[in-house]
């Protein structure tokens, strides 16, 4: 099989082992038929961002983005996101809502039309520091398409974006790969 489509991936989780969650997706992921995980970002923790703003009230979240290499095209990779968030626990409750684990598809070569169940790029990377900063952490060269260089953008942001001590998530996958 050939794989061969970039994907851009952002992960987060705020409820439950939150660390756990993003290795247990990122390992999910890697094991998809046709799909390998080629690079992760750090770890990095942000308060919850709401429909109303920033809520200190609810979990903070943790944060971290993966570029894959896949031989699916986009909406199949998303499908299969879904279904790992289900597989793995996520609790759907209100837009924005705290859950176990969100996969969003920030960005993904191969044909596609955006509609309701897959926009791309993701409408609302721009502005989201907790998917910029690691995002040019991972690569600092990375452009989002219609609105630039991801460094920019991360540099710009003035979301409150901290480091998290964690081991590699790359790690993750290696040490089940084999060699
Ligand atoms: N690029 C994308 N990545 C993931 N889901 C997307 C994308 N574009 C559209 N969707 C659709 O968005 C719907 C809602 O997804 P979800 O509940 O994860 O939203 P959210 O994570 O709460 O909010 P946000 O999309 O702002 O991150 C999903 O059913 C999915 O089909
Ligand atoms: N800090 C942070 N806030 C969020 C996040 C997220 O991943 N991190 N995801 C959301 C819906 O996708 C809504 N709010």
């Amino acid at each position: 099989m050939r794989v061969e489509l970039p994907a851009v991936i952002a992960l987060g989780s705020n409820l439950g082992d939150r660390e756990q969650a993003l290795r247990d997706a990122v390992r999910a992921i890697d094991e998809l038929p046709g799909v390998v995980v080629s690079a992760a970002s750090e770890i990095v923790e942000s308060p919850a961002l709401k429909p109303d703003g920033v809520d200190e009230s609810a979990p903070s979240y943790l944060n971290a983005v993966i570029a894959v290499r896949s031989a699916i095209g986009p909406q199949q990779l998303l499908d299969c996101l879904n279904e790992i968030e289900q597989r793995l626990g996520r609790v759907r409750t209100e837009r924005w809502g705290d859950r176990t684990l969100d996969l969003d598809i920030i960005t993904a070569a191969g044909p596609h039309e955006n509609n309701d169940r897959l926009t791309l790029p993701h409408p609302r990377a721009w502005q989201r520091g907790f998917v910029l900063v690691p995002w040019a952490q991972m690569n600092p060269g990375a452009q989002l398409p219609g609105h630039g260089p991801v460094a920019d953008l991360a540099a710009a942001t003035t979301d409150v974006v901290l480091p998290y001590p964690a081991a590699p998530l790359m790690a993750t996958v290696r040490s089940g790969r084999p060699s």
